[in-house]
């Protein structure tokens, strides 16, 4: 059966049928045969000896009529073999009870896990579509169904169907004419079961969607909380959240309306009626005895108890496909790339060749046509305006995206011929939204070699990340647990963390996005020093606004709207590009208001009409902002 593509899998990991959610729920238990067998043949032995009770209790009244020593004999008979009974079926029951609920526990465990390492082997572009929430909501709710739908469910709906046959078998020990009632009874039964089962199945999808939803809607307020503050919406979240309980809450009415109008129990409330009708004729006519009345009277009163709990085994069962369903889907979804285990592996040198590079996440595209070169060790800034593509264009070198037309190649090897664990591994990226765990620093820096590191590299790795000092501040040092998203932690704390983590991996391509942003300016020196430490010997793509991180750059590439517009040093970028010394006014504008001195300073960036050469601002060459001379670009916008 064919297996979805995915960036990650785990080796030895068990494979199950994906045909559909029934086949891929009876593929679990079938992986834990024994228990499958335990649960069974429990099962079939319990109501066996349960259904040898009213047969005795039949032949005790027989005794108790036939009254004198035999009788009395035969009653004691009884007594010893039901006490015997009750305690095998005990065993029994025990037996059954704990192979269903080994089985339970087993298909969530692996449900889960699966689930799990299918969404770590999903793409970038499947994560953007998901709403955490809802994600959630399968990973925990919908696969928890999986277990309650096997135990109490699916046992209960064997223990019915056994209990609902065996009595039958023994009636027609009794006289096989007294089958009729409860044949009757059994085929109609079942046209009831799968008339319920349809009217629910859509009642129980829209309960686990808006389930999902409503998961989906509170995380995204929880997450957001500060923005629902800040900005008084505490009432339109709360109205939100109303309104999707609310359609919870009526799915559940609905299916309560559907449960309401069970017909099986009426069914067999009928069914018992013509039985005692047909029992008392037989009778009558001397075909039967009054005790083979009892106990046909008894195994009658045996389907019961089947009756009445199919409502709800059913249901747990419907509601047990439904929540396999919405995780099947998540696990199906194809993936754009996958793991190519066979792919190019070793040391990478660094050299990254964009070849007429196009990409859009599905509309425009955002990456248009663009090549350049970058040798190993070098370091190349990508600047452009907000918007213009430059994260983009980074995230097609470790393939968290894939190029729609053209070639992305290092050390010459085309991306789609890499082993991509071998290609993530050796790139690393300093992201503008730092993620870190909530677990302690140590392990989130150790985070990139799988927490292999050893604690000297932790910390030494922290050290150059100018780190250090601030961890050692905190109360548990390297093993303090911080916040999910760092959120204990200031930005420049969380940025030098970052730092820390691609030191430790020594990667040969560093993307450093916007990497210094979230710094002070007291501690922006030392950590621009770390910064540029990190970049030695490796080949770096840098994002950034700074000055002083440009004119470290070997190569300047200026994007607009996704396309190179030009490429050079930073000095020859001013020389003869208008929309360089532009996009650098406009920095100033936006993004540092305070940072013109009145000095001329490394860091200062160009006003409008001006330009830097070696580190001194020059008034920009006449004609103003948009007029130099060379290969100019006077006519873009901004
Ligand atoms: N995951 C995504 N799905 C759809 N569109 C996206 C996604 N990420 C970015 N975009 C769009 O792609 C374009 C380029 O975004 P990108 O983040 O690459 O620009 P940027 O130059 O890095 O911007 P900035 O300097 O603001 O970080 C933008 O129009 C943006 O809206």
């Amino acid at each position: 059966m064919a297996t979805p593509r995915s960036e990650f899998t785990v080796a030895d990991q068990r494979r199950s049928d994906l045909r559909g959610p029934v086949r891929w729920i009876l593929s679990h238990p079938l992986r834990h045969r024994r228990y499958a067998a335990g649960f069974l043949l429990g099962s079939l032995i319990m109501v066996v000896l349960n259904s040898a009770i009213p047969g005795l209790t039949g032949t005790a009244f027989d005794a108790v009529v036939t009254g004198g020593d035999e009788g009395r004999r035969k009653l004691a008979g009884v007594v010893v073999a039901l006490v015997g009974l009750v305690l095998l079926r005990g065993v029994f029951d025990l037996i059954a009870r704990l192979c269903t609920e080994v089985l339970a526990k087993r298909m969530e465990r692996d449900a889960r896990e699966e689930l799990y390492t299918s969404l770590l082997g999903k793409s970038q572009t499947f994560h953007n579509r998901q709403r955490v929430g809802d994600l959630m909501a399968r990973a925990a709710n919908d696969v928890r169904q999986l277990s309650t739908m096997i135990s109490p469910g699916f046992d209960l709906i064997v223990d019915s169907m056994l209990q609902g046959l065996v009595p039958i078998v023994f009636i027609a020990l009794i006289d096989p004419r007294l089958l009729l009632a409860p044949v009757l009874f059994a085929v109609s039964f079942y046209f009831a079961i799968r008339h319920y089962m349809h009217r629910l199945s859509p009642v129980s999808t829209a309960m686990r969607d808006q389930f999902g939803n409503l998961n989906a809607g509170l995380s995204e307020a929880v997450r957001g909380i500060e923005v629902v503050k800040v900005t008084a919406q505490e009432e339109q979240e709360a109205r939100r959240f109303e309104t999707n309980a609310r359609s919870y809450r009526d799915s559940f009415v609905k299916q309560g309306m559907i449960q309401a109008r069970y017909l099986p129990t009426l069914l067999l409330a009928v069914a018992t009626g013509g039985a005692l009708l047909h029992g008392l004729v037989l009778y009558r006519a001397g075909d039967l005895s009054l005790g083979d009345l009892v106990a046909y009277l008894g195994l009658m009163g045996l389907l019961g108890f089947p009756t009445g709990i199919s409502i709800f085994s059913f249901s747990l069962v419907q509601i047990g496909i439904v929540s396999a369903r919405r995780i099947l889907t998540l696990i199906q979804e194809e993936t754009e790339l996958d793991q190519n285990t066979a792919g190019h592996q070793g040391r990478m040198r660094g050299e990254i060749v964009f070849e007429n590079v196009s990409f859009g996440y599905g509309g425009e595209p955002v990456v248009r046509d663009l090549s350049f070169r970058a040798e190993p060790g070098q370091t190349v800034a990508i600047v452009g305006e907000t918007g213009s593509g430059k994260s983009t264009l980074t995230k097609l070198v470790n393939r968290i995206y894939d190029a729609d037309q053209g070639r992305v190649l290092i050390d010459g090897v085309d991306l789609h011929d890499w082993n991509l664990d071998s290609l993530r591994s050796q790139i690393s990226t300093i992201e503008q939204d730092i993620v870190l765990f909530s677990r302690p620093i140590a392990e989130n820096i150790a985070f990139s070699l799988g927490q292999r590191a050893h604690r000297d590299d932790v910390v030494r790795a922290a050290k150059d990340a100018q780190a250090h000092s601030f961890i050692e501040e905190l109360e548990d040092g390297y093993d303090t647990v911080i916040g999910e998203r760092g959120v204990t932690l200031s930005g420049g704390q969380r940025q030098r963390l970052a730092i820390a983590r691609a030191l430790l991996t020594d990667p040969a391509v560093l993307i450093l996005d916007d990497s210094t942003s979230a710094i002070d300016s007291a501690t922006e020196d030392e950590i621009q020093q770390a910064i540029r430490r990190i970049l030695q010997g490796r080949t770096t793509l840098l994002i950034t606004h700074r000055l002083s991180q440009i004119r470290w750059a070997d190569k300047v590439l200026l994007i607009q709207r996704g396309a190179l517009v030009d490429q050079g040093t930073h000095e020859e970028l001013l020389e003869r590009c208008a929309l360089y010394r532009r996009i650098f006014a406009h920095y100033d504008e936006v993004a540092h208001p305070e940072a013109v001195p009145a000095e001329v300073g490394a860091d200062r960036i160009a006003e409008p009409g001006e330009a830097f050469t070696d580190g001194v601002l020059q008034p920009a060459p006449a004609g103003g902002p948009g007029r130099t001379a060379g290969p100019d670009h006077d006519d873009e916008e901004l």
